[in-house]
């Protein structure tokens, strides 16, 4: 095959249909394989044809007419998929028909589009120009000129006619052998057209699903709301997606992808149609959705009321055989402990208010070890680790401290320090080397645990600790037939510590056959964990099985831009750390044009001070408001800086500017209650994990405070700043759908962590506001 044609009405359609933007589609794949010429046919949506030519394929809509435009691809002299996986296939050839339909209608072109002045030449670079090599995409604009113009035809055509990594020259030129035998065909393609839309065939290539009018109704970008029942759902999966859905429950599976790839929206998905498929053949089956903390428990539950018409999460196991937990883990493990412990007795662990107190105690237990213990540990601790403590600023200090606690005492050792001794120090944690310096840290944390203790507080380590002991003893073993259950599934496994990842496994009905169904982004969990995948994997099951994986690729949350910056802050991560993870490797967007069109390139805007700064960006929420037509609520300003996102909400509040300041990590009901009232939302960026908005203004991501560097001087706090400060940044641009606003102060310069980003021209400076 020589060359493929596609109709201007089909191109529209294909550029709008949400089915083709991703080879995760399968009608996506079969498009690609049309034109590559992996298969001779397949089933389009109604009002799309395709037929074969002698050397050609042509792709039309059954509305065409003589007035029709084509985009020709010239596939010979082009070679445009050679080289491409069938994901850049589909996505260079999705941006090449906007390209072609900018260039047909005059629109606006953005800066990877290109109309050579004063020539019928256009390129596009459809990639971002963070790739290591630029690919280009070469259009004649008016190809054949002459005997086009002599059959009165001009500016219907346009022709691809290369595709290459290489730089252009000015000479370059197409051979047009194969648009002329495309174009000596034109009557006959007008004919077949009109014969393939007769009424008669019409209702014969109809056949198929999803019809072009269906899909015309999902345009516009509320229509990529979680709320929607399983049914509404199906048919808009990728096939990744169904592929998790719809396999038969058989032992361990993951679903891993960057954020916004439908992972909560999968293990949602799947509990239903288990539940479903138990209560219409009998079967007694008791499932639990196990989340990280009570606010995302909520928002399950509130997602769950839509996606589950049936129920199943509000019916009471003693009763029903078929049931759906949504639960914490400490609910979990608290139901089985043998002594009860009061709702006011956790400590939330995703709160402000929590953070806040560990850190208070923090603080204090290590004034004290200072005071006290720090003389007779002297001598014995190595030069680096003394090297780190007298060059930490405080504050860095203190949070590090808290990382160590939480991620190694607490998480991997069990609070143990026989066993805190034996495990490798975290890479990009406090360093240290011997054990004498794990002993002094050991030191401060139990200073630390006694301050809590005087609270009577339980946190969930000491919930699962606890449980873990009862659980593992031949009672529970001969009860778990009765009491576990017959799947569970974790949301946000990455943001469970070692800990408690090994009490999941405990709860299932049976030892052997385990079916825990799990979904992963580790880049989302702040601060190095010190774990791969795999090892996460082994904690949950418990065992030597393996889980198979489902990865996700397409990010149907955000825009191609904001996928773009996202990508560029994740690589820079990539390339500073060896053991941060990647999730956004071969990630696109999975928007349709329309949406695209709603898009912008994100901006960076420096402001004079912090004070112009903060009162900028609630004048770019406005501006964004009335831009994308949406509620404040819609609306999240957010910041990397615990000091700047207090800031934020005390001017919101001097100013009378309606907010709510979150003070829990995904607390779903918060944002609900802001976009009923008209409130922006304020939070800081630990705190805005799990939740969506149409846009986000960052505010303060500028050198000193992303990484933050108040005087932290020793390599390894910098290390451990700018490893978290590429955690927070990732997950706060992914909450956003269309719009990123990034705000910084002109004098600090923008943070070290856009330099890609800016490089790329995936974010655009905008100057000084
Ligand atoms: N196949 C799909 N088609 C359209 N929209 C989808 C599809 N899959 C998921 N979405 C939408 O993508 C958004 C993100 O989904 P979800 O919250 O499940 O992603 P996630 O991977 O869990 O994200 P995060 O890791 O950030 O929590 C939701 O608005 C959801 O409705």
């Amino acid at each position: 095959m020589k060359f493929v044609s596609i109709e201007e009405f089909a191109l529209n359609e294909l550029i709008e249909n949400r089915l083709f933007q991703t080879v995760e589609h399968d009608l996506a794949k079969a498009f690609i394989g049309l034109m590559n010429g992996s298969i001779r046919s397949a089933t389009l949506p109604q009002g799309l044809i395709s037929f074969q030519l002698e050397e050609g394929l042509i792709i039309a809509s059954t509305r065409a007419n003589r007035e029709s435009r084509f985009l020709v691809i010239d596939l010979e002299q082009s070679r445009l998929f050679d080289g491409l996986s069938d994901s850049d296939a589909i996505f260079a050839v999705q941006k090449s028909m906007r390209f072609a339909k900018k260039l047909w209608h005059g629109m606006s072109t953005n800066f990877s589009e290109f109309i050579v002045p004063q020539s019928t030449k256009a390129v596009l670079f459809p990639f971002s120009s963070y790739r290591p090599k630029p690919f280009r995409i070469l259009f004649e604009r008016s190809p054949l000129a002459e005997r086009v113009r002599k059959r009165d035809l001009q500016g219907k055509f346009t022709l691809i006619w290369k595709a290459t990594e290489g730089s252009g020259t000015k000479s370059e030129a197409p051979n047009e052998t194969n648009f002329r035998k495309f174009f000596e065909q034109i009557n006959e393609i007008y004919e077949q057209i009109r014969s393939l839309s007769s009424p008669v065939e019409n209702a014969l290539s109809g056949s198929r699903v999803l019809s072009s009018s269906n899909l015309d109704d999902l345009g516009g970008v509320s229509t990529i709301s979680i709320f929607q029942p399983y049914d509404d759902w199906l048919d808009l999966l990728t096939s990744k997606q169904r592929a998790f859905i719809e396999e038969p429950l058989s032992g361990a599976r993951r679903i891993e992808g960057a954020a916004g790839t439908g992972k909560t929206l999968c293990l949602m998905l799947k509990a239903v149609r288990e539940l479903r498929s138990s209560a219409a053949d009998g079967r007694t089956f008791h499932a639990v959705f196990i989340t990280h903390s009570e606010a995302t428990k909520s928002a399950i539950l509130e997602f769950m009321s839509v996606i589950d018409p049936d129920k199943f999460y509000k019916r009471d196991r003693s009763l029903e055989p078929v049931t759906l937990s949504v639960v914490t883990l400490s609910e979990l493990c608290a139901s089985k402990l043998t002594q009860q412990i009061g709702d006011s007795e956790f400590v939330d662990r995703d709160a402000l208010e929590s953070k806040e107190t560990q850190l208070l105690y923090i603080s204090e237990a290590l004034e004290a070890a200072e005071a006290t213990d720090f003389a007779s540990h002297d001598r014995f601790l190595s030069s680096e680790f003394k090297g780190f403590l007298s060059r930490t600023d405080r504050w860095t200090l203190i949070e590090m401290l808290q990382h160590e606690i939480s991620v190694s005492i607490k998480g991997r050792a069990g609070e143990k320090f026989d066993v805190y001794k034996k495990c490798d120090a975290l890479k990009y944690g406090i360093p240290l080397v011997s054990d004498a310096d794990k002993g002094y840290i050991f030191t401060i944390f139990r200073r630390y645990q006694e301050y809590l203790g005087s609270a009577s507080q339980f946190d969930t380590d000491d919930v699962v600790l606890t449980t873990i002991g009862q659980l593992d003893t031949p009672i529970w073993r001969r009860r778990r037939l009765r009491d576990g259950y017959d799947a569970i599934l974790i949301d946000e496994t990455h943001l469970f510590n070692i800990n408690e990842l090994h009490v999941f496994h405990h709860f299932t009905k049976s030892e052997t056959h385990q079916n825990i169904l799990f979904s992963i982004d580790r880049t989302q969990a702040v601060g190095d964990r010190g774990w791969t995948s795999d090892d996460i994997e082994g904690a949950v099951i418990g065992g030597d099985d393996r889980a198979e994986a489902s990865q996700l690729s397409t990010v149907f949350r955000c825009s191609p831009q904001i996928v773009d910056l996202a990508a560029c802050v994740v690589s820079s991560g990539a390339l500073l750390f060896t053991n941060f993870a990647n999730p956004l490797i071969n990630s696109v967007s999975g928007f349709t044009e329309k949406e695209e069109r709603i898009a912008k390139v994100p901006l960076y805007t420096s402001f004079p001070n912090d004070e112009a700064m903060i009162e900028g960006a609630f004048a770019k929420a406005d501006q964004l408001r009335v831009e994308l037509n949406c509620k404040r609520g819609d609306i999240l300003i957010a910041s990397l800086d615990r000091e700047l996102s207090f800031l934020l909400s005390q001017y919101a509040s001097q100013k009378n500017k309606p907010h709510i300041f979150l003070k829990k990590r995904g607390d779903q009901e918060a944002v609900d209650g802001a976009q009923g009232s008209g409130q922006y939302v304020i939070g800081h960026a630990d705190f805005v994990g799990g939740l969506e908005f149409m846009a986000v203004v960052i505010v303060g991501a500028d050198s000193g405070r992303i990484p933050p560097s108040k005087g932290a001087v020793a390599e390894s706090s910098q290390n451990y700043l700018s490893y978290t400060s590429h955690n927070r940044l990732y997950v706060t641009i992914t909450r956003a759908r269309l719009r990123v606003e990034i705000l910084g102060d002109q004098s600090r310069g923008p943070s070290s962590l856009l330099g890609t980003a800016f490089d790329s021209k995936c974010l655009i400076a905008e100057g000084v506001a």
